[in-house]
């Protein structure tokens, strides 16, 4: 489906084109996630769902992928039902009072939300039209805006790394860690946002991570990319497709530290958890747009 997605004739593409409210297509090199860092925007094309209503999506999608508005409906809706269960978790094993403090800060019932369902393509060296540097990356250095992360990746497709805590070294983070190499797809990768740093004070480190082109060897140029990959999928040319589910919480939620003792306790300090935090306390919405504003700084020139 992201295949017939992002192969959709350009205008389908434009006339969908990412807007203020986050939803919609961003072309390649479009959006910049490590701005200080980065000569070019990233090398990826990628789609952002917000909320569909009754199946239906609530913005413009490409006459290609009308048919499939349901079943993309249908998965955000169990990745929302995932995320409720891991906050419920989290708010537990960090002993917040109540234990269901981040779940209900989430649920729909509360207001609108960022929450994002994003279709993501990155594209083969062999395939760019332009000479690219060491320095250009897939996707730049970069927290996550959200509260926590649910990210989907294919076998054979490596790229996504975390930087350590020393702040300088990139660790490659396995498609197929040791132990699941015999289940039938690849684990759910969970990623901690900015928003579960804010409220535990940096106690959930906010992790900053990167996708960047292979070096050499698996999945580095059209064709590489065909082995190991999911059943009946050959033909991805070089492609490295994932989906993101960014949980956000409703607009409105304030992002103080969370009643628990546990992160009363915790020392460390916002600023080493959080790259981004002053100790302000924004909402939800106003974090989000300060770090949209950041990323797309074409959409956001007129302002
Ligand atoms: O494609 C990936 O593996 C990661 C994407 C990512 O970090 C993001 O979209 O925020
Ligand atoms: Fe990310």
């Amino acid at each position: 489906m992201c295949k017939r997605l992002f192969d959709a004739p350009v205008d389908e593409k434009e006339a969908c084109k990412i807007q203020h409210n986050n939803r919609g297509w961003s072309a390649m090199n479009y959006e910049t996630l490590d701005p200080a860092n980065q000569r070019v925007g990233d090398f990826k094309e990628s789609f952002n769902f917000g909320d569909f209503a009754d199946g239906k999506a609530q913005q413009p999608i490409p006459p290609t992928i009308v048919a499939d508005e349901p079943q993309i409906s249908a998965f955000r809706d169990l990745c929302y039902n995932l995320s409720l269960k891991l906050n419920t978790l989290l708010g537990i094993g960090l002993e917040v009072t109540p234990p269901d403090f981040f779940t209900t800060a989430h649920l729909r019932s509360r207001g609108p939300s960022g929450t994002i369902l994003r279709f993501l393509r990155y594209p083969p060296r062999s395939a760019l039209g332009q000479p690219t540097t060491s320095n250009d990356v897939r996707a730049g250095a970069h927290s996550d805006y959200g509260s926590l992360t649910l990210l989907f990746r294919l076998r054979g497709q490596p790229g996504l790394e975390i930087l350590l805590r020393d702040g300088k070294t990139w660790s490659p983070v396995p498609v197929v860690p040791p132990g699941t190499e015999d289940d039938p797809a690849p684990p759910i990768l969970m990623n901690i946002g900015d928003l579960l740093s804010y409220w535990t004070n940096g106690l959930l480190r906010s992790t900053v991570h990167r996708v960047v082109f292979p070096s050499s060897g698996a999945g580095a140029g059209a064709g590489a990319a065909g082995g190991g990959l999911v059943e009946g999928e050959t033909d991805l040319d070089g492609m490295r497709y994932s989906i993101a589910y960014f949980c956000h919480p409703f607009g409105g939620a304030e992002l103080g530290s969370v009643p628990s003792e546990r992160v009363k306790a915790y020392k460390g300090g916002l600023a080493e958890g959080n790259p981004y935090a002053e100790r302000k306390v924004l909402t939800a919405d106003e974090h989000l747009k300060m770090r949209l504003k950041a990323s797309y700084a074409q959409l956001y020139k007129e302002e």
